[in-house]
């Protein structure tokens, strides 16, 4: 039994600092098989980052004219700024039996559940408290005194969605909570292949049973 599985959309979520862009680029060193999704942006880069790894960053006019041409598959403004998954691969990569991992806010995991529920498992990644979350928002050292403040906030609205995520995950030990997604993504691949080669390989048996 060897059936194409088709991928599966792994989206993780979390308040701003709580640490899912960490969890991401690890689960991705140690995993092939993940595609990061590189989304769209028009918040100022930062120092760290590269254009076309981390985001592609773009101006508002560009961003508004990808949105009417329906180039992208969710979108959102986020702590200010807007905030958009790309259409163009996603299906392609799905298809071709490629997992994609989706770092999104609540409302890009809600438009997506809208449109794609079959494909994904969503986890939401939780600090272990307010002051840490606020200490890796320092540490980080990317963002302004004012610009913490408002994602400190706007984290009150981000946790109110945690209900609605499949898992949740305390972010205490890093490597611990990659270990944790690797797990839940796991389930998610057996799942998918259950789903799909299982009833293959079902109405194969049963066309066998109808030549006897
Ligand atoms: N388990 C952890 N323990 C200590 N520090 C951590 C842990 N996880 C992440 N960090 C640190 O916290 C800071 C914020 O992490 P990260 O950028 O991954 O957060 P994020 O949730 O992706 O934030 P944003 O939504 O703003 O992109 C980083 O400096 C990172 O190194
Ligand atoms: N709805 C979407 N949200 C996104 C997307 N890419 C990132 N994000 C979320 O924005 C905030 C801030 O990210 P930062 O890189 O500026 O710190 C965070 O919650 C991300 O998950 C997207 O394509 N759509």
């Amino acid at each position: 039994m060897d059936f194409q599985r088709r991928g599966v959309m792994l989206v993780i979520a979390s308040p701003s600092g709580a640490g899912k862009s960490s969890i991401s680029r690890s689960l991705f060193q140690q995993d092939p098989n993940i595609r990061l999704s590189v989304s769209v942006t028009t918040r100022a880069r930062r120092s760290d980052e590269v254009d076309g790894t981390h985001y592609h960053f773009i101006d508002v006019p560009t961003f508004k004219r990808m949105q009417a041409e329906d180039g992208l598959l969710e979108s959102a403004e986020v702590h200010g700024n807007y905030y958009g998954t790309p259409r163009a691969q996603v299906e392609e990569q799905l298809a071709a039996g490629n997992d994609i991992l989706f770092d999104v806010d609540y409302q890009g995991t809600l438009q997506l559940y809208e449109k794609c529920r079959h494909d994904m498992v969503t986890v939401f990644i939780l600090p272990p408290t307010i002051e840490e979350l606020r200490a890796r928002l320092e540490r980080r050292a990317q963002d302004s005194v004012g610009t913490i403040e408002k994602r400190l906030r706007n984290a009150r609205i981000e946790l109110d969605h945690a209900g609605e995520y499949e898992y949740v995950i305390i972010n205490r030990d890093l490597e611990q909570s990659v270990q944790n997604v690797r797990s839940i993504l796991a389930a998610a691949r057996l799942k998918r292949e259950r789903q799909v080669n299982f009833a293959s390989f079902i109405i194969d048996l049963q066309s066998q049973i109808d030549s006897l």
